[in-house]
């Protein structure tokens, strides 16, 4: 069967009429962006933005199926859009874009509005705020995917219809007490994660305050004062050798450093007699009986690390920490890096780390391990596996294509009831009986700080108008146009920094340009201080020509009337259920004559997890 033949069959010939003629965008071209360009073209849509920060690197070509090794460098957006051309059967139209989507001047909110449908592929929290925020701001819908390993997930959203990326909050990685990594090391992981929490980040990068040592933490996690003391001292002191880092010569700084981790802190930590009376107590690295030892080998012509996979000896990471110590306090000192970050593929940084953990494990009596391992630990490294890829992104487009079953562009309407009822979340995974499961999409969660009791707009000034006008007279035409009752209302700009409020007008006489946070493409968020009315989030854009309509056209919603609504509506999810005996549910996903898709979900409720951080 001819292949539009087989679609329009699928689809229905409106729909695939309608994916012919539309424009979407996929952000991302890694894991999920290779397996969904292919779908998403095999599909039929006209035309496909593809949109990528990042160059192909080898370790990419394992899973990422459209790069090549001669692509190693190349940008992945411009060369995946070619890679697709040889099976491009619907001549469907490729626009790659190099760059970060975040970045509001290559991408400005006017760029997004040309879009019928974004499909992320991303694989860090930032940008998928990024992506629903905007997709929030244009009622846009948003296909949202993840996946880690043999688990994944995708999310349709339909701004204000349903949940948004931000409606539950993400799974964030395990931590630890500090106390248990600072003191009372017992696991591999404790180490390492000292290593490269505590101990590299105060040494190398570019906040000397790190989680590790915040005050308030430990104090809430220990009540002895003398671990307490214990634990500021030692962290003053590496503070000390920081700032000397560039005064000393090599040898020195690494000595200092050793003599004062894996000794010093290790001894006055042994005085503490209340942490070792159920613990094994450390013993204390002896570095005069190391260093002939460790001379020899940094004298050694062969390099006498090679092999990742093999646990070193106390003495081979002592020699390493040496190296990656010395290289990382040369590139310090050399100027042209003020801090250095830890980075997986960075060998000066990870090598520090492993050998740093390592030793404190020694020191514990905590088994070695070897960097492999550890880099799989301090990387956070779920191996990424191109068939859950597949199967994600095969969700990925289907789910989304059903939005093109209704004729959203035509009517212009933005009331998404109907094809929220239609979709539902898809999560994969390798447990027995949950390989494919679903659930109905749900409403907005109320307390979602982005999409409840908020509204969104543009505000349209040229740059002369942003020169001319002041706060005030921005207070002015927002009192005028919304209605704050007496004025009172409050201007947030950027993360949390307030420009105004009644009892803070400092900057009332300011222009807006002289105020940093009303540049293009920067957000503001206006509150009503009375708590009447919803919030309203400001998309600032700098025009060529003034227009009448500077401020949305919107009437901001009463926050007591939208509660009362919301509480009416729950309970309104109106998905075929069929429950079964084992608690899972039947989830009839096409709702067409010839069903083809039957889902077996657990309960809507247990299904919280949405992809988060570590979702690749
Ligand atoms: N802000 C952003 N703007 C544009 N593209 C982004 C942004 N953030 C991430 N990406 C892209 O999203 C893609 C995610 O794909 P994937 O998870 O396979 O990551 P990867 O970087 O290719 O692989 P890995 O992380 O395993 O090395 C990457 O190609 C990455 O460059
Ligand atoms: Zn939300």
């Amino acid at each position: 069967m001819a292949r539009d033949t087989y679609l329009k069959k699928v689809l229905g010939d409106e729909c695939f009429g309608r994916v012919q003629r539309t424009r979407v965008v996929m952000v991302g071209a890694g894991g999920i962006g290779c397996e969904l360009l292919k779908d998403l073209l095999l599909t039929g849509y006209g035309e496909i933005h593809i949109v990528d920060l990042d160059t192909v690197t080898l370790s990419n070509l394992n899973r990422q199926f459209l790069f090549r090794k001669k692509d190693i460098d190349k940008s992945k957006s411009l060369t995946i859009a070619k890679a697709v051309q040889s099976f491009n059967y619907f001549g469907a139209k490729l626009v790659p874009h190099h760059g970060n989507i975040m970045d509001t001047n290559q991408f400005p909110l006017t760029w997004w509005s040309q879009f019928s449908y974004v499909y992320n592929a991303l694989d860090n929290l930032e940008a998928r705020r990024y992506v629903n925020k905007m997709c929030l701001f244009l009622k846009k819908p948003l296909m949202e995917s993840g996946t880690t390993g043999f688990e994944g997930q995708i999310q349709p959203i339909y701004p204000y219809y349903s949940e948004c990326f931000d409606c539950q909050a993400k799974v964030t990685p395990k931590t630890f007490p500090v106390c248990t990594i600072r003191s009372t090391p017992s696991l591999p992981v404790h180490c390492i994660t000292w290593a490269k929490e505590f101990l590299f980040h105060q040494l190398f990068d570019e906040s000397e305050i790190s989680s590790m040592n915040n005050e308030e933490q430990i104090r809430n996690e220990t009540d002895d004062v003398q671990e307490k003391e214990n634990l500021a001292k030692e962290a003053n002191e590496l503070i000390d050798l920081r700032n000397q880092i560039k005064g000393l010569d090599g040898s020195a700084f690494i000595e200092s450093l050793v003599v004062k981790i894996f000794q010093a802190d290790i001894e006055r930590l042994l005085l503490i007699d209340t942490l070792w009376k159920s613990r094994r107590k450390p013993i204390p690295l002896n570095f005069n009986a190391l260093s002939t030892e460790l001379q020899q080998l940094l004298h050694a012509k062969n390099n006498i690390i090679s092999t990742d996979t093999k646990v070193w000896s106390v003495l081979e990471n002592l020699f390493v920490l040496y190296k990656s110590g010395v290289a990382l306090q040369s590139r310090l000192k050399s100027g042209k890096e003020s801090f250095v970050s830890f980075d997986k593929d960075d060998d000066d940084t990870l090598n520090f780390v492993v050998a740093a953990a390592n030793l404190r494990s020694s020191i514990f009596g905590i088994p070695l391990m070897s960097k492999f391992d550890i880099k799989e630990i301090a990387g956070n490294i779920i191996p990424a596996i191109a068939t859950t890829n597949a199967i994600i992104s095969g969700f990925s487009s289907l789910n989304g294509t059903k939005f093109f079953k209704h004729d959203y562009e035509q009517t212009g309407s933005v009331d998404f009831s109907p094809i929220v009822k239609e979709s539902s979340t898809v999560f994969i995974s390798i447990k027995p009986n949950k390989y494919i499961t679903a659930a109905s999409l749900v409403s907005p969660n109320e307390s979602c700080p982005s999409s409840s009791l908020l509204s969104r707009g543009i505000m349209n000034l040229t740059n002369q108008e942003l020169q001319e006008n002041t706060l005030r007279w921005l207070v002015d035409e927002l009192v005028k146009k919304y209605g704050y009752e007496d004025g009172d209302l409050s201007i947030i700009v950027g993360k949390s920094r307030l420009v105004y409020d009644v009892d803070f007008d400092d900057n009332i006489d300011s222009s807006l340009s002289e105020l940093s946070g009303f540049e293009d493409g920067d957000l503001v968020l206006i509150q009503d201080e009375n708590d009447e009315l919803e919030n309203l989030e400001l998309y600032i854009t700098v025009v060529n020509e003034p227009t009448t309509e500077k401020l949305p056209n919107i009437q901001l919603r009463e926050k007591k009337a939208i509660k009362e609504k919301n509480e009416d509506e729950q309970g309104d999810s109106t998905i075929e259920n069929n429950t079964n005996q084992d608690g899972t549910t039947m989830v009839i996903i096409e709702d067409e004559e010839d069903t083809d898709l039957v889902m077996i979900a657990e309960p809507a409720s247990k299904k919280r997890r949405i992809a988060g951080e570590e979702y690749m």
